[in-house]
């Protein structure tokens, strides 16, 4: 996955024996994507499972793009919150599909990011030669979201299952404790913290000073962007209606700042500056993209909206360091365009995962700050600061709802169709995920 096309050395063999071709690394053309439109937790979607969501958005891309029965080159998907039974969720959502049962499929976790990197697997394995096609995408359900044992109860379950004489049984039934029914509900929290997402990001937020009017500004014009998207009918291509939902359910067209400065904080105690508007919802949904090489695309009369030719991960330490659990961004940013010799305001688009909009600001602050850019990327200067009319211009997650996987692909589809809208063109994505993880990429057309 690089712009560049040069041979890698080829093989020197042995005496005797036919040296072995060695693939040109070609470009990955970014072909469409799909999705089911975002509902918000308990909502529309609380009886549908991940497979459910996430066959419906795959076989609505295989629809639109006349992939029935094709065997494609691989299929990458996650989920952040899944079921036991579901430990290749991919490859079920395959089996299930109206894609060629000999699709090979790949499981992917890296929470938020999950999306994005399945997309840059398969990509990676497109520019390599070792295949012509792939899809890959997400979906996460939290009105799904797979509820845990006690530990003590789990042993006990497991030991009664190998039981092999009812004395043995009733023994291990007589260590139950009427304590350990009680499941363990998942929590959105880091498990080395114990702190929710959105703690964490209060006190992001707080250390870089931010406003609750800036906060609340990005949440309205993420609300207004992506409603005015809608209307100019940029999503209608791609929204699959799943359970009568037609448009992202969290989706609220009339939020403007005013409105949104009545809210309560709900997260950084009673003076803190995060509410439920500028926080992402907690929301269910699916979406997927299509990836191939040129020729691919070409023989199947498919459109190539865009070519996907630099990614960067990063992690930072929020455990030990002081470093705040969504900022690894702004650390594979400036490595990203350092090795693609790019600079900050090389860009027509950024597409900046709004896991909550503090999250964006703090990490549009970190790229303008000389201090960052000296002691935290050993820089001689900051990064600069972008145009903001550029970012995010099709709204973002904090209007269209984020079920944690799915938005990746969500934003590589509309990051791509909006540069072949456009013409020509270059854009950024960047996406923050638990873990204090980051997955970034360079989109071109
Ligand atoms: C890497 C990453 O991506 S990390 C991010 C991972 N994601 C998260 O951590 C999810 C974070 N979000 C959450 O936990 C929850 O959504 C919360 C805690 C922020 C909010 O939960 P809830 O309180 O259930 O939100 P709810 O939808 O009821 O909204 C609260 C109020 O705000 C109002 N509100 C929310 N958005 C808007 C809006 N855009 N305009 C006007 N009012 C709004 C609601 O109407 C509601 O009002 P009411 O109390 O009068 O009914």
């Amino acid at each position: 996955m690089a712009t560049s096309s040069k041979s890698a050395a080829s093989s020197s063999g042995t005496s005797g024996r036919k040296a072995a071709q060695r693939p040109t690394v070609r470009r990955v053309a970014i072909i469409g994507g799909n999705r089911i439109p975002f509902a918000r937790s308990n909502g529309p979607y609380a009886r549908a499972s991940n497979q459910d969501m996430l066959t419906s958005a795959l076989d609505g891309l295989v629809s639109r793009f006349s992939l029935q029965g094709e065997r494609i080159g691989e299929f990458a998907a996650g989920a952040v919150l899944k079921h036991s039974r579901d430990f290749n969720l991919a490859r079920e959502v395959v089996l299930g599909s109206k894609l060629s049962p000999e699709s090979p499929a790949s499981d992917v976790q890296m929470a938020c990011g999950t999306g994005l990197q399945s997309i840059i697997n398969v990509a990676n394995k497109i520019a390599l030669g070792q295949m012509d096609s792939a899809i890959a995408g997400g979906v996460d359900t939290t009105s799904d979201a797979p509820l845990a044992l006690n530990d003590d109860l789990r042993k006990i379950l497991v030991q009664l299952n190998a039981a092999k004489s009812n004395a043995e049984r009733l023994k291990l039934v007589g260590k139950l404790r009427p304590g350990q029914i009680v499941p363990e509900m998942p929590r959105n929290a880091e498990p080395r913290t114990g702190l929710s997402m959105g703690e964490h990001a209060a006190r992001t937020a707080k250390a870089w000073e931010l406003t609750r009017e800036e906060q609340d500004e990005l949440a309205a014009s993420s609300h207004q962007r992506l409603a005015a998207a809608y209307d100019r009918g940029f999503y209608d291509d791609l929204v699959t209606p799943f359970q009568r939902l037609t448009r992202d359910q969290n989706l609220r067209a009339d939020s403007t700042a005013e409105k949104l400065a009545k809210l309560k904080p709900v997260f950084g105690g009673e003076d803190g500056t995060m509410t439920a508007a500028n926080s992402t919802p907690l929301s269910d949904g699916a979406s997927v993209v299509l990836l191939g090489t040129e020729e691919w695309a070409k023989a199947r009369k498919l459109p190539v909206l865009g070519y996907l030719t630099f990614s960067q991960t990063a992690a930072v330490d929020y455990v030990h360091g002081d470093e705040g659990l969504l900022m690894a961004p702004a650390y594979a940013v400036p490595r990203m365009l350092e090795r693609a010799e790019l600079s900050l305001q090389d860009f027509d688009y950024y597409e900046i995962h709004e896991a909550f909009a503090s999250q964006v600001l703090c990490t549009l602050k970190a790229w303008e700050d000389a201090g960052f850019a000296k002691e935290r990327l050993g820089l001689e200067a900051p990064l600069g600061s972008i145009d903001r009319d550029k970012l995010n211009v099709n709204g973002g997650s904090l209007a269209a709802g984020h079920p944690f996987a799915a938005t990746g692909a969500r934003i590589v589809a509309t990051l791509a169709k909006q540069l072949a809208e456009k013409g020509s063109g270059r854009g950024l994505i960047s996406i923050c995920a638990a873990g204090g993880q980051g997955v970034t990429a360079i989109v071109e057309k």
